[in-house]
């Protein structure tokens, strides 16, 4: 057995119940294998990647709020350090009823190498809760986030530890928690990123994971001969990624006709109306049974089905483990060129293998949605020099890192003879760096 099964193997049997963590590890080192062959008695002798699967540290700890009726609630807490090697740790906090450890294992392993590829100083992390924020008040919201950031304050810090939003984490989530480590701490300082304009965010941040996944998959069309413009789009999710990328798919010329939430989705063959969208999900926290009422010709269904619609391009950017063998069988039968993931391993390795084998063009998350990240990190340099650069500037900085992102992952598929594999490009673009600064920084 080689080093990558054996590490793989290893990760199976010390974390059992962690099924996405092991989706995850097994994605990365399964395509690093060339690079991992070509190095084997130096990064065996370093016990290189038993310490990449392994995180720094994982802080658990009790959430317990009031609601509205005067009860204690008692949520879980984690934050996953995952590895520092290049920066401070950088990613969000995700608040969703399915959280656990496992899967905020996966999600911070993945933060690795994304951030990696985004070329900027940050490091692997995440975190997040199984706190429901669907249907809580305004008033249960702000005391979970309170309670939660009265113990996670300790392990963070601008130099540290920045998380930022996911799931269920948004402008909101992280007002609230920045103004409870402000008044715990003191300290004015860039500890989370997604802030609101009046206290440190970065114009763009909003835009920037949606917008970014559109600027990828230009490039991915443009270098493959092909042109977005006057594509058909399906997206599934209706959240902040789902959003921009809609948003700005129509700007590139696409028309985007599909978003979903976890109870059903829309087909709207004029084009997804984006300030509908907005105004239900943004606005008015809203399902998306009320998209008819802006849009009578619209289609909604209850349950899954997005990708049955035909399409050129699909975004899923939703969840993990949303797009199935069986949907990406339905798209390559429908003639869909390209798959580029909005969400975190949107797509199951079965399904990425159909579609890469199919011809299909796919762009892994790790990639395709780093501009999030990429654009979190342009907020704390902003907040390190006292500054606020333009929407402009901003936009303008997150097009070119996601042009770049994609000729690295381009360029390492073809120096290890997978030329299209963006998925193995990706992994090994995001490793290379990581690795380095591991083997040169001694042993932790
Ligand atoms: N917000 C960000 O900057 C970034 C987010 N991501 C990833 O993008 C994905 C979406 O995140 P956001 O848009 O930020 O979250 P969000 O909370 O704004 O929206 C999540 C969307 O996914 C839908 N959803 C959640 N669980 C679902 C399920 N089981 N089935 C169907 N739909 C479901 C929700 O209804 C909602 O429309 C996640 O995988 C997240 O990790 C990745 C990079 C950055
Ligand atoms: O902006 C960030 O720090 C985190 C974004 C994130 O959670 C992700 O890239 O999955």
């Amino acid at each position: 057995m080689g080093y990558v099964d054996e590490v793989i193997e290893l990760v199976v049997k010390k974390n059992p119940a962690e099924p996405e963590f092991h989706q995850a590890v097994k994605e990365v080192l399964e395509s690093l294998r060339a690079v991992v062959d070509a190095n084997e008695e130096k990064f065996r002798k370093e016990g290189l990647l038993e310490r990449l699967v392994e995180p720094d540290r994982q802080i658990k700890f009790r959430v317990p709020w009031v609601d509205d009726n005067g009860n204690v609630q008692v949520n879980t807490g984690y934050r996953v350090q995952f590895n520092n090697a290049i920066g401070p740790y950088k990613g969000g906090l995700r608040l969703h009823p399915s959280v656990n450890l496992g899967i905020i294992k996966f999600l911070g392993f993945e933060q690795i190498f994304k951030n990696s590829l985004t070329g900027l100083p940050i490091g692997g992390g995440k975190g997040g809760s199984d706190f429901d924020p669907k249907g809580k008040s305004d008033r249960e919201v702000l005391a979970f986030c309170t309670s939660f950031i009265t113990e996670l304050y300790k392990y963070i810090g601008a130099d540290v530890d920045v998380p930022a939003g996911d799931i269920g984490t948004g402008a909101r989530e992280i007002g609230y928690m920045y103004g409870q480590y402000k008044k715990i701490t003191g300290s004015y300082e860039g500890v989370l990123t997604g802030k609101g304009l009046t206290f440190g965010g970065s114009l763009a941040r909003t835009e920037a994971t949606g917008y970014g996944l559109l600027y990828l998959t230009e490039e991915m069309l443009k270098c493959n001969g092909k042109d977005i413009k006057g594509k058909i789009v399906t997206v599934s999710g209706s959240g902040n990624v789902a959003i921009y990328a809609i948003q700005k798919a129509h700007q590139l010329g696409a028309k985007c006709v599909t978003c979903s939430d976890s109870n059903g989705w829309v087909y709207d063959p004029d084009g997804i109306d984006v300030e509908a969208l907005k105004e239900i999900k943004e606005v008015k926290r809203e399902r998306l049974t009320e998209y008819k009422k802006y849009r009578p010709n619209s289609e909604y269904h209850e349950g899954r089905g997005v990708w049955t619609v035909k399409c050129d391009v699909a975004l899923p950017c939703a969840t993990q483990n949303e797009l199935l063998l069986e949907d990406a069988k339905v798209l390559v039968a429908n003639g869909c060129i390209a798959v580029a993931e909005g969400a975190n391993m949107p797509t199951t390795l079965d399904a990425t293998e159909y579609l890469q084998k199919n011809g299909v063009m796919f762009a892994p998350g790790k990639a395709a949605n780093a501009g999030g990240v990429a654009t979190s990190a342009l907020e704390m340099t902003q907040n390190s020099e006292r500054l606020s650069w333009t929407f402009e500037e901003v936009d303008s900085k997150l097009k070119q890192i996601m042009v770049n992102i994609f000729h690295n992952l381009d360029d390492a598929a073809k120096r290890y003879n997978a030329e299209g594999n963006y998925v193995v490009g990706a992994n090994i673009a995001g490793f290379e760096k990581v690795a380095n600064a591991m083997l040169a920084q001694g042993i932790w």
